[in-house]
């Protein structure tokens, strides 16, 4: 492919972007709440020059990226573990919607959303969070498994359409989440024409004194505390269900923690709180425990990732053009599935794209001065099978699951910010590519003797051996790519 190429098929990304940019809504009123979360072209060049490395890790841009790109639930095969605030009572479980005895209307709202039955969590989740008397609960369970739905059925199942006064409170860490989640409101409780929903989120102004109709509130925490304290736009004390999502992404914005903790006490004591997160360290754990009393608890945890299926080479260099043709020789054997390349930042991100778009091959850049839907629009394409190849950097695609990925090719190891190997991030990048009994590749790139120390110490970590691949020998290039 020519450079102009190259060029058209940027401008095919372009287009598809500004075909799923629908998160526009109210945006002349509304600003987002957190810096960063969506960038601007005028920040992102700024940062062009950084390295993804000196980039602080944005949880929040993680989070909604993820959710832009997913259609489906995450499947996971591993149990759900539940603890009971009161072990005596028994565990209700349910396989079906109809066991839930939900209003008509939002059975219906159920089923109009594809949902056949309800996933692993929300089996369990869902009987709890519908019980009367109501009950707590702090739940975690990964991204994508339907804790969203989870809660939304349980707001929409509680509120009382009939009366105009705020009654469910969800709050989330930046604009751009609570509009998703607002959508999702918005979907399930399509047959409730008289449900409506506010959005406390900082620059949607209202006049001084008013006191808003909607049943639904959902915002972020320093704009709610205003709304429930301050300017008293929110009655707290008639808040029936209170919702905390992303609790791992909330508390890694300073200030929120504190926000949040200052509206869960304003409270009725019968109020019904629920926690959602995708992770569960130990400070989550804590943030948890402060805002929801008498806790049921659920937890799904991750499928674990392992290199038991996954054959793993090295391929010796000594520079970085010796690394390109290597991965050139190589490149007719790893596209015969859906492979991901990942560099240490974004400048040789962009140069390793345009290198192998000007050899003719077509690949997507992943990379991280663009906006979040961009990203999103990139991924989405490459799922779709339309390029083979995505080049990108640690931190941009951190928490992407392209199932359908089975090569990883490591440009660069990775490496911590003092330079020592990144285990984790080596089993998880490679470790998806060998998911649900697939096979999966992984090759690496080796061009100095600090990158050899680097990968021998990823090799004692894992105990597992990474062969040599000499990619001028026709012959091994065929016996990996069998
Ligand atoms: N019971 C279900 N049946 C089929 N699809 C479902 C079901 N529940 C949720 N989904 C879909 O699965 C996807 C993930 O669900 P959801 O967003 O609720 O997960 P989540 O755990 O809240 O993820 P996150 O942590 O990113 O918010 C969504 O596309 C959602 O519409």
């Amino acid at each position: 492919m020519a450079t102009d190429s190259w060029a058209l098929a940027v401008d095919e990304q372009e287009a598809a972007v500004k075909s799923i940019s629908n998160l526009q809504i109210k945006e002349e009123k509304v600003k987002p709440e957190t810096n960063g979360v969506i960038k601007t072209n005028a920040t992102a060049e700024k940062t062009a020059e950084k390295t993804d490395e000196e980039e602080k890790e944005d949880r929040a841009a993680q989070s909604l990226l993820n959710k832009l790109i997913r259609s489906n639930l995450v499947d996971n095969t591993n149990q759900v573990e539940v603890l009971q605030r009161d072990p005596k009572s028994p565990l209700y479980s349910v396989k079906s919607f109809e066991e839930l005895r939900l209003k008509p209307q939002l059975l219906q709202g159920v089923y109009a959303m594809g949902f056949n039955r309800p996933s692993k969590i929300q089996e369990n989740a869902l009987p709890m969070m519908l019980a009367e008397p109501p009950q707590n609960l702090i739940a975690q369970s990964q991204s994508g498994t339907g804790k969203t739905a989870a809660f939304v059925l349980a707001m929409l199942s509680r509120v009382e359409p009939a009366e105009r006064y705020p009654q469910c409170l969800c709050l989330s860490p930046t604009y751009e989440l609570a509009l998703q989640t607002g959508k999702v409101i918005e979907q399930m409780g399509k047959f409730h024409p008289e449900l409506k929903l506010a959005y406390a989120v900082r620059g949607n102004k209202l006049e001084r004194g008013q006191k808003i109709s909607e049943q639904i509130v959902i915002g972020t925490p320093g704009t709610v505390l205003d709304w429930c304290s301050k300017l008293k736009f929110i009655d707290p004390k008639k808040i029936k269900v209170f919702v905390l999502d992303e609790a791992d992404v909330m508390i890694a914005t300073q200030g929120h923690q504190d926000q949040s903790i200052r509206i869960q006490r304003m409270l009725p004591r019968n109020c019904q709180m629920l926690l959602f997160s995708a992770t569960f360290e130990d400070s989550v754990w804590k943030f948890a425990q402060k805002v929801v009393p008498d806790p049921n608890i659920i937890k799904l945890k991750r499928e674990e990732e392992t290199l038991d299926t996954i054959k793993q080479y090295y391929v010796l260099c000594n520079n970085r053009d010796e690394k390109f043709q290597a991965l050139c020789n190589l490149y007719g054997a790893i596209t015969i599935a859906q492979a991901m390349i990942f560099c240490h930042t974004r400048k040789t991100a962009s140069w390793l794209a345009a290198e192998l778009s000007k050899e003719g091959h077509q690949v997507a850049l992943l990379s991280g001065e663009m906006m979040v839907e961009q990203r999103a629009a990139v991924i989405e394409r490459f799922r779709e099978g339309k390029e083979k190849v995505l080049v990108t950097t640690n931190v941009c695609a951190r928490g992407i699951d392209v199932e359908q990925v089975s090569v990883v090719i490591n440009f660069d190891l990775p490496v911590d910010k003092d330079g020592n190997p990144d285990n984790e991030t080596y089993l998880h990048r490679i470790g998806r590519t060998g998911r649900f009994g697939k096979r999966g590749l992984a090759v690496n790139m080796v061009d100095s003797k600090h990158s050899m120390n680097i990968l021998n110490r990823i090799q004692e970590h894992f105990n597992k051996k990474i062969e040599r691949l000499d990619t001028d020998d026709l012959d091994e290039i065929e016996k990996i790519a069998n």
